[in-house]
């Protein structure tokens, strides 16, 4: 049975990255996917637009939405202070696999949690079954029809409190026009938009952040 792309990602990283180093974790599958093979990883451009958040968020508990190799979970992992962790929910198990090897592989599997799963199932039990409180940063980069009723989910549940910040992938490519339409017209939330380009590519895209004002 040939191999997916998936398992190709995690065959270079395994040979080329250092282990332990997740900045050279992240140039690997950056330079494999430029090179070699397109895959829906953030990337190295709207990568730092997404440190920056981090950076901005400090958070003690982050969540993320469709960790699929892991790419984007090390982005956050590595800026995140000493008890802090990520929690990033997916839910095909083949991607939870070699997201979690690709993990080890940078050094930061103390620091995040692969929830296999559904968003919109896991999302209920985070309380009782990951002792989440309320959560401070969110980033948004599953299917782009989840993006809203996860984000309304999330607000019904409890977990955001004053100064929560959400980041989404993809608003213009492939697009989340009624998160948009949501998250712009709810008075609660606080948007920017930050242009920048698909990942790999010279086609537009642009992320959004949305600050939760209580
Ligand atoms: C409800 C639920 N629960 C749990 N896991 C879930 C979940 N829904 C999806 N997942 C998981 O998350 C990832 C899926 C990510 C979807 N991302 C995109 O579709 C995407 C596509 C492009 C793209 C751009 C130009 C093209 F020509 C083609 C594709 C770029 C991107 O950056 C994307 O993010 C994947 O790992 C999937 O298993
Ligand atoms: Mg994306």
């Amino acid at each position: 049975m040939d191999q997916s792309k998936e398992q190709r990602i995690l065959n270079s990283v395994s040979y080329n990255a250092v282990k332990g180093d997740p900045e050279s974790v992240l140039d690997c599958i950056d330079n494999y996917c430029s090179q070699k093979e397109w895959a829906m990883n953030v990337g190295d451009e709207k990568g730092v637009i997404l440190d920056k958040v981090v950076e901005e968020a400090d958070p003690t508990i982050a969540l993320e939405f469709g960790t699929y190799v892991g790419y984007s979970a090390i982005r956050i992992a590595r800026l995140l202070k000493p008890n802090a962790r990520l929690l990033t929910i997916e839910f095909n198990p083949e991607f939870a696999s070699i997201a979690r090897e690709i993990i080890e592989i940078a050094g930061l599997s103390e620091k995040i949690t692969i929830i296999e799963g559904h968003s919109q199932d896991i999302i209920p039990q985070l309380r009782e079954k990951y002792q989440v409180d309320k959560v401070d940063f969110v980033f948004l980069d599953h299917w782009k029809e989840r993006y809203c009723p996860d984000t309304i989910l999330l607000e019904e549940c409890g977990y955001l409190r004053k100064g929560s910040i959400l980041l989404a992938d993809n608003i213009v490519y492939p697009g989340a026009p009624d998160f948009i339409k949501y998250i712009r017209s709810h008075k609660s939330f606080d948007c920017t938009n930050y242009p920048s380009h698909l990942e790999y590519m010279k086609v537009e895209d642009a992320m959004e952040k949305a600050v939760y004002m209580g």
